[in-house]
């Protein structure tokens, strides 16, 4: 492959003798990884189900690479959100975050997914991660992937660092910042990020890292653990940024990680005047491990705690306005799910406990879509099919991964079938796909026109 001439030049002077086993990597292929979703499925159970052939992946308990031809993200088991498909370094930040259930968390540049839906794991669905994306597109994917995973405790917003830090200041328990950046670490498995590339290019990103991370702070805790990470080589972005990151806000500081013998330190000797702990900071080389390239640093927040008036949210208060939703629940769940209901335009959401109010915030998801309010009726969404497992519902009909009923299901086609009239959840080998709604032994296909498959 062709890699830019200065960044040749860069990192030959960056890395000296390490140089030689470093650019041979660009001749293998990129690495290919699967992360399993615990919200849904044990590794165990994935293990005894899937034909897929899987290696470990040594830093990530559920991370797997796969074979490429095995072509898993055109599966039915990925529209049923078993797993997601992420790069295999890329998966070692959320394990160096250790997020808890109960935490507020932001993920502040999220989109498409990867991490917030990691960090959903670790949350069990208790608590508050808001995602975020500034571009409204990537925004909306990152929206269909908390739905794919069946995350319910998730608000994905669409807006910038800069509103949301007058939001939510000193909020947060935990901030990621998984940062847009010139994508070094990413030529092999993204050629077109070579075009982009340039030394100018490496300093607008480090300059637009800075405004990010200068808002991030804002929105932590005292105590609170800021998460940073890139997908580039460049110091610029990584140990200087953050050396000079630290030199501005004396109340933070770095923390040491310790998740994989073969990650290497941050390079202390790349920045002037290195601050206490850069060396903690970590890198992932791909002549060190089977991944790409990675950054991550953790930082904690010291200092006198803050105390700062949120505006509460407005929950619906009159119970008439979820007759419907209750009706619709007491027929077809076996345990009604409860919580902070709200209504946006018709559309039924229980917003997690702990969010404060987003009016005039541009939000895509505000919490768990349960349905949408119809004429006198409740019509379920695909993100409470998704989030419910089959023993959750009253009615459920179940087709194999490698049955034909489940791919006329996915293309959206009607089909007959013995059963009870109603909603009935559609499984794939027990796993959440989808609606169906029964009539007369027809089943009417609810599976989202959006999403099916073509062919
Ligand atoms: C490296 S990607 C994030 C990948 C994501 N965390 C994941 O794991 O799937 C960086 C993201 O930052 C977003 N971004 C770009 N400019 C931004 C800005 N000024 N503030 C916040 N996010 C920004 C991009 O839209 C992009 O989705």
């Amino acid at each position: 492959m062709q890699l830019p001439d200065d960044f040749l030049v860069k990192m030959k002077d960056l890395l000296n003798e390490e140089f030689e086993p470093f650019i041979t990597t660009y001749n293998d292929k990129q690495t290919n990884g699967l992360r399993l979703n615990t919200l849904k499925i044990k590794k165990e159970d994935f293990l005894n189900l899937t034909s897929f052939a899987l290696k470990q992946i040594p830093w990530v308990d559920v991370g797997f690479y796969y074979n490429h031809e095995e072509r898993p993200g055109k599966h039915p088991y990925h529209e049923a959100g078993l797993y997601y498909i992420q790069e295999p370094s890329a998966m070692a930040v959320v394990e160096v975050m250790t997020p808890q259930p109960g935490e507020k968390i932001l993920d502040l540049s999220a989109a498409p997914g990867g991490k917030t839906t990691h960090i959903a794991q670790y949350m069990k669905q208790q608590g508050l991660l808001v995602a975020n994306d500034i571009h409204p597109s990537r925004a909306r994917i990152l929206s269909q992937n908390v739905e794919r995973m069946g995350i319910r405790n998730a608000v994905v917003t669409n807006e910038t660092p800069e509103r949301l830090a007058k939001r939510f200041p000193s909020f947060f328990d935990r901030i990621l910042v998984d940062a847009p950046c010139s994508g070094e670490g990413m030529f092999r498995k993204n050629p077109l990020a070579c075009d982009e590339w340039s030394l100018n290019y490496v300093e607008a990103c480090a300059r637009r890292q800075k405004n990010i991370l200068d808002q991030a702070c804002q929105m932590l805790k005292t105590e609170g653990q800021l998460v940073y990470s890139t997908c580039t080589f460049s110091p610029e972005e990584n140990e200087q940024l953050i050396n000079q990151f630290v030199k501005d806000h004396p109340n933070f500081e770095i923390e040491r990680i310790d998740v994989y013998d073969q990650f290497s330190s941050g390079r202390s000797h790349w920045v002037d005047g290195p601050v206490k702990g850069i060396e903690h900071t970590i890198r992932l080389w791909p002549h060190h491990i089977k991944g790409e390239g990675h950054f991550i640093a953790v930082l904690r927040k010291n200092g006198a705690r803050e105390q700062h008036k949120y505006k509460q949210l407005r929950p619906i208060k009159n119970k008439n306005r979820l007759k419907d939703y209750l009706t619709f629940a007491k027929e077809n769940l076996r345990t009604i799910p409860k919580g902070t209901f709200i209504l946006f335009g018709d559309d039924l959401y229980i917003v997690p406990s702990e969010m404060i109010l987003m009016d005039h915030l541009k939000v895509i998801r505000p919490g768990w879509h349960l349905g949408t309010n119809k004429k006198n009726r409740f019509q379920p969404s695909h993100a409470l099919a998704l989030s419910l497992k089959a023993n959750e519902v009253k009615h459920h009909v179940n087709f194999s991964s490698d049955s034909h009923d489940i791919l006329a299901y996915l293309k959206g086609e009607a089909f007959r079938v013995q059963g009870e009239n109603g909603w009935n959840l559609i499984t794939v080998d027990g796993y959440s796909l989808g609606w169906g709604k029964l009539s007369n032994q027809l089943m009417k296909n609810h599976f989202p026109k959006g999403l099916r498959w073509m062919s």
